[in-house]
């Protein structure tokens, strides 16, 4: 029976990025599948494989390639940094290249090696209230909410705290309530930020339709440029996320992010998986 369904079988890649989980599909040569059903049932942790976002790989005329990015919940995310880099180093090593162009929702974005590393520029980030998106015009900087986080858009919605001590802070607690706070339309991702030098912050965050993640590329990218705008900190940071560590280096051609990437397996999905969909 299962040879019948071998012909159909979706195969796919896990990866990660300082633990924040992707599974990546490639729909290169073919229409795009993925359906907010898919997203929804892949990334069930039990039923299905389980994952931060979801990325898949298609065809594109301006650009190397494509990708969209969904979350657990069957969401859209316009973003997905550490995705980015993930899917950039399957490419880099594709075409032996140093550097890749990947058109996603926000532009088209420049990936390149960095020693064992892979760096993004995730582009500029976006200030004004209605790019970001929020309700209504508001001061971006100290939003009105109780913590005044920054509003930052790194393709997708960011609101930023700052903290005294980032182990005081209830992750879920807050992430959930500010997530659907009525000034975020899209709702938003929620960091929490501990400065501990002018060039190295503690970040931890909750992931607009995903919960708390080990680490966001474009929560990190919002977190420094939130930094750098409120004084705290200088244009090039490091960034101790759950996961690990990464650099972000806002330069005049944008917000650089670099840092580690792995491969943790290959799998296929059967048709029988695809079917209860
Ligand atoms: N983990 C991703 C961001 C996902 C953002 C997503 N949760 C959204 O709805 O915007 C990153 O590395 O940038």
């Amino acid at each position: 029976m299962r040879q019948d369904l071998a012909s159909t079988d979706l195969p796919f890649l896990k990866m990660h990025g300082l633990g924040n989980d992707f599974v990546i599909i490639d729909s290169r040569g073919r229409d795009a599948l993925v359906s907010p059903e898919l997203a929804r049932a892949i990334g069930d942790r039990h039923r299905g494989v389980g994952f931060d976002q979801l990325a898949e790989i298609r065809d594109a005329e301006e650009a190397d390639i494509a990708l969209d990015f969904w979350n657990s919940d069957g969401s859209r995310a316009g973003a997905c940094g550490n995705a980015t880099r993930c899917v950039g180093r399957l490419m880099l090593d594709e075409s032996g290249r140093d550097s890749v162009s990947i058109r996603t929702e926000r532009g088209v974005l420049s990936a390149r090696r960095a020693g064992e590393e892979v760096s993004v520029n995730m582009g500029h980030p976006q200030r004004m209230w209605d790019e970001i998106p929020l309700s209504h015009p508001v001061d971006t900087d100290f939003l009105p909410l109780e913590g005044e986080p920054v509003a930052v858009g790194m393709g997708n919605p960011h609101a930023v705290f700052f903290v005294p001590d980032i182990r005081d802070v209830d992750v879920a607690g807050r992430g959930r309530r500010v997530e659907c706070d009525p000034l975020f339309p899209e709702r938003t991702n929620v960091e929490f930020a501990e400065i501990r030098a002018r060039d190295e912050i503690r970040m931890r965050v909750w992931e607009r339709g995903t919960g708390i993640t080990l680490a966001c590329g474009s929560g990190a990218c919002a977190t420094a440029v939130a930094a750098h705008v409120r004084g705290l900190t200088d244009r090039t940071v490091r960034m101790e996320v759950d996961g690990g560590w990464l650099t972000l280096d806002w330069r005049e051609d944008g917000v650089w992010m670099t840092g580690p990437t792995q491969t943790v397996f290959a799998g296929r999905f059967d048709l029988s998986f695809l079917e209860r969909v």
